[in-house]
């Protein structure tokens, strides 16, 4: 079905354009007044999205920035900012280039006085990105406990709990660091349910969990950690700042909102399912196919032409050795159920761009994906056991690839049926 997979397209292409943050943060900053503002400001942005809201909070605000710091993942800045030091670094795992990036970050930031604004720019990606280690704590435990936590099955909120507590710029820490500064900080989530404290690991707000849970998330997951380690995490984060001022300005529901607009013009009839999917990926795909073939047979639970939108963030448990993310593991789940079915199509992807360790946003497949996997010798089935989603969907040339798209409020699913 070609021309199911061209609205997909279509769809995905109007919300990536519409989701940008660059408006958003321009309204915000007016709203706010900032301009008018007679405080120092300085700019602290971090996370995937972090270089296009530097960018535009520079247009807005010109020289009003005193001085200022963008900390992005690698690939994801798109050039110099005049009067902002741009960084880069690894993501999801932090590198050495994280730690000189953020030392350089609380650099600009340290003896501050009431005098000063941070406008603290944030986005998902910011746990990896910025980071102090407290005493005791290595760059590589850090390193070697969010590589067990990611393929864990782990939630977000869960494995942010266990990074808030093993850092000092983390979990509400940072806006300890520049006190009595007072921090303004503007959010593009990625979090389900626009969880504050769990965005980037809330380096500027109150945490809302504690040392204990930590410890028992470790148990959970079986996560194994040194004796320094568990006292690290003993060290209780902040529940109360008073120089913080908190604000989102974006997140998946305009995501979906703005899918739903586009396959509305193109003539879809149109079912939010949700906006907080956060089961298993391939349950979810497997799900999603079990409505997508009610659709088709009886027009349940929308009438077809129909596209159904779903936002969220899945699991994986990775247990095999195979390359893929997320998205391209439900994508697959999804194509092997509905395998030779005509009239069905399904995208799911990250809108940062990028899912998992692959440079895949995710996939976007039909009936055709499984058989094209198999007539090339390849048995997907076992690849989707493998945790292999990505090879599966490129064998069949069903991966979406975009690239850093600039922004990233956790991942999108659109399913058409026709
Ligand atoms: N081979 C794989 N198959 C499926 N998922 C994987 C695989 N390898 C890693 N992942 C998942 O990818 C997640 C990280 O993906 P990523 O897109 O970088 O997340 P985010 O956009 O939230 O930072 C990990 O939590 C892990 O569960
Ligand atoms: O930085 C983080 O903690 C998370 C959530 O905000 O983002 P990402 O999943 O993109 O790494
Ligand atoms: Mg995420």
């Amino acid at each position: 079905m070609p021309q199911l997979k061209e609205h997909i397209n279509q769809i995905i292409s109007y919300t990536l354009h519409h989701i940008l943050p660059d408006n958003a943060v321009r309204q915000k900053l007016e709203e706010l007044n900032i301009q008018t503002d007679k405080r120092r400001i300085i700019v602290v942005a971090i996370g995937k999205a972090a270089w296009r809201m530097a960018k535009s909070t520079k247009e807005v605000l010109g020289e009003r920035i005193d001085k200022g710091i963008v900390i992005t993942k690698y690939q994801h800045s798109e050039g110099a900012i005049e009067g902002l030091e741009i960084f880069e670094a690894g993501h999801p795992i932090p590198d050495e280039n994280t730690l000189i990036a953020t030392k350089r970050a609380l650099e600009l930031t340290s003896n501050l006085s009431e005098n000063d604004i941070v406008l603290f720019l944030v986005s998902g990606g910011g746990s990896a990105l910025f980071e102090e280690l407290q005493e005791g704590v290595t760059l590589q435990d850090i390193q070697f406990i969010t590589q067990q936590l990611l393929k864990s099955g782990a939630n977000i909120v869960e494995i942010n709990t266990i990074r808030k507590h093993l850092s000092i710029v983390k979990g509400g820490r940072y806006a300890q660091h520049v006190y009595p500064a007072k921090v303004i900080t503007l959010v593009l989530s990625d979090v389900l349910g626009d969880r504050l404290d769990s965005i980037a690991s809330g380096p500027a707000y109150p945490d809302s969990t504690t040392s204990e849970m930590a410890l028992q998330i470790i148990e959970k997951y079986n996560i194994p950690v040194s004796n320094a380690i568990l006292n690290a995490l003993k060290n209780e984060t902040p529940k109360e700042l008073t120089n913080v001022e908190t604000y989102i300005i974006g997140s998946v529901k305009v995501a979906c909102e703005k899918a739903m607009e586009k396959a509305k013009e193109l003539g879809y009839n149109t079912l939010l399912l949700t906006t907080t999917l956060d089961c298993e990926a391939k349950e979810a795909g497997r799900f999603l196919s079990a409505v997508a073939k009610e659709i088709k047979q009886n027009d349940v639970p929308v009438k077809k032409p129909a596209a159904v939108i779903l936002g969220g963030e899945t699991i994986v448990h990775v247990k095999g050795n195979g390359k893929g993310g997320r998205n391209q593991e439900l994508a697959l789940s999804f194509a092997l159920a509905i395998e030779s079915i005509e009239g069905i199509a399904l995208c799911s992807f990250g809108t940062d761009g990028t899912d998992g360790p692959t440079d895949a946003a995710g996939g976007i497949v039909d009936g055709t994906t499984a058989s094209k996997t198999r007539n090339a010798g390849y048995n997907p089935e076992l690849m989707l056991e493998n945790n292999d989603s990505y090879n599966a969907l490129r064998i069949a040339g069903d991966l979406l690839i975009t690239g850093p798209t600039g922004t990233n409020v956790n991942d999108l699913i659109v399913m058409v049926v026709g």
